[in-house]
């Protein structure tokens, strides 16, 4: 197992100095809590980064502190931008597309919306020279479909070590504009990254996705933000044309939504354990697609209150099985899904999320491994996996520096004695005070 990247672990991390954190199990229906989730990480990047190219200032409230969003606000900061963070708002002195400093050296750590929303927003600029540095996984991680899009556009954009990946070097001299066709298959992040820095291109951008998009909600909160900071484009439904007009963002202040992806782990903490979990500062009135594992649980058996202030999961004694899924469109919670279907009546078979293997682990292959470990078995496929009921084992669990797995198959050792998870600290790329937030609900966590 590769050692953590620690470098890319934030001032706004926490427990890295905890080799592990071991779980007990909870006594039957004893989860019934009402919970408060942090900001939303997709939201977050996004708006600090419009915030920052826009004209005027904005008031951002209900940011995420977390490693990702700490390393776009200190990316910003390099680039001489003034944002002032105070609790989880954040104030800041947008540039109108001129990034005052014109030569920096940035670090965005393991932040795939940093990583794909950072080099467009920098080649808008008249004049510039950015060096940006990333994780060890994010070096590993695809860019170039982007990276091409923006030299079509007249980004000059070289690649320091590998091509095609992290770090790069941005000569700023703005973009032309005009169309531009780009892959949606391996990444959204690509064609949001587009968007953001086609309001700042000299002419209007059009971009046609010639293939299909992984995640369309991740394309359209994008699209969304942008009218919310004055800026409107056109787009068809299956969102496979975009054309984005030459003009610029306006500041404005903006309460964030909560992350609907860390809130599926409480949701599965009550469909597992026969408990009652209330979601309090999020309800369906969201774009972000994790939300809909609602209808996951409610499948497995799950009673979901969809009220207009929060959302409700009731578990029960049981969870159902015997049902194939396609995660395409929510993909962060294939391992979720995973690491809770030991407990159904029958197996549940996940497909299309072949992309997920490029995320911060090979997640495919992580997940299997790990629920292997526990003596649960799993098939593995190429796009997916398939996972049979059983009866866990306690054994330590590796996270592979990856809050998602950290985060999801911890939610195994609510039910199985003896599970522990090594390095919890990862979780802190989107989530810093998860474990805690476990504790709140009545979880017993023991740090080592
Ligand atoms: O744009 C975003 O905020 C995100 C897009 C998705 O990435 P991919 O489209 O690369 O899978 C998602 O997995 C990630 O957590 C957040
Ligand atoms: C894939 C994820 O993150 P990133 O923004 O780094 O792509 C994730 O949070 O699950």
């Amino acid at each position: 197992m590769g050692k953590p990247d620690l470098r890319a672990r934030s001032p706004w991390s926490s427990l890295n100095d905890v080799k592990s954190v071991a779980i007990a199990p909870l006594k039957e229906g004893t989860v019934q809590t009402d919970i408060t989730i942090p900001g939303s990480k997709s939201f977050t990047n996004r708006a600090l980064i419009m915030a920052a190219l826009a004209k005027g200032t904005s008031e951002l409230s209900g940011i995420l502190r977390s490693d990702d969003s700490y390393w776009c606000i200190d990316a910003l900061q390099k680039l001489g931008i003034q944002a002032e963070v105070e609790g989880d708002t954040v104030k800041i002195e947008g540039c109108a597309g001129e990034w005052p400093v014109k030569e920096a050296e940035l670090y965005i750590g393991a932040a795939g919306t940093v990583a794909r929303f950072l080099p467009g927003a920098l080649a808008v600029t008249d004049d510039g020279t950015f060096t940006v540095e990333a994780s060890k996984r994010m070096s590993e991680r695809p860019v170039q479909p982007l990276i091409e899009a923006l030299q079509t556009l007249g980004a000059e954009i070289e690649y320091l070590d590998k091509e095609g990946f992290y770090p790069l070097r941005v000569h700023a001299h703005g973009l032309t504009g005009g169309n531009v066709s780009i892959s949606g298959k391996v990444s959204s992040q690509f064609i949001s990254g587009l968007l953001l820095a086609g309001t700042y291109a000299k002419e209007q951008l059009k971009i046609n996705i010639p293939d299909y998009i992984v995640q369309h909600a991740y394309v359209k909160i994008t699209l969304d933000l942008m009218k919310e900071f004055g800026v409107d484009a056109v787009f068809d439904d299956d969102l496979t044309e975009m054309s984005v007009p030459s003009g610029g963002f306006i500041g404005r202040e903006m309460a964030l939504e909560a992350d609907a992806s860390t809130a599926s782990y409480f949701m599965a903490l009550a469909a597992i354990n026969n408990g009652r979990v209330r979601i309090n500062n999020l309800t369906m009135q969201t774009n972000q697609p994790d939300i809909y594992m609602v209808d996951v649980y409610e499948k497995m058996g799950c009673t979901v209150t969809r009220d207009k202030d929060y959302i409700e999961v009731q578990g029960i004694p049981q969870l159902k099985g015997d049902f194939e899924i396609s995660m395409k469109e929510m993909s962060d919670q294939t391992l979720t899904l995973a690491a809770i279907a030991p407990f159904a009546d029958g197996p549940i078979t996940i497909t299309d999320v072949e992309h997920i293997r490029h995320h911060e682990s090979d997640r495919i292959h992580a997940v299997c491994t790990e629920l292997r470990k526990m003596g649960i078995q799993v098939k593995e496929f190429s796009d997916g996996l398939k996972v049979y009921p059983g009866k866990p084992v306690g054994v330590e669990l590796h996270s592979y520096d990856d809050h998602r797995v950290a985060m999801a198959l911890s939610l195994v050792g609510t039910k199985v004695p003896g599970i522990s998870m090594e390095d919890p600290g990862c979780v802190s790329k989107t989530c810093p005070t998860f474990y805690e937030l476990f504790e709140k609900t009545g979880v017993s966590v023991t740090y080592s």
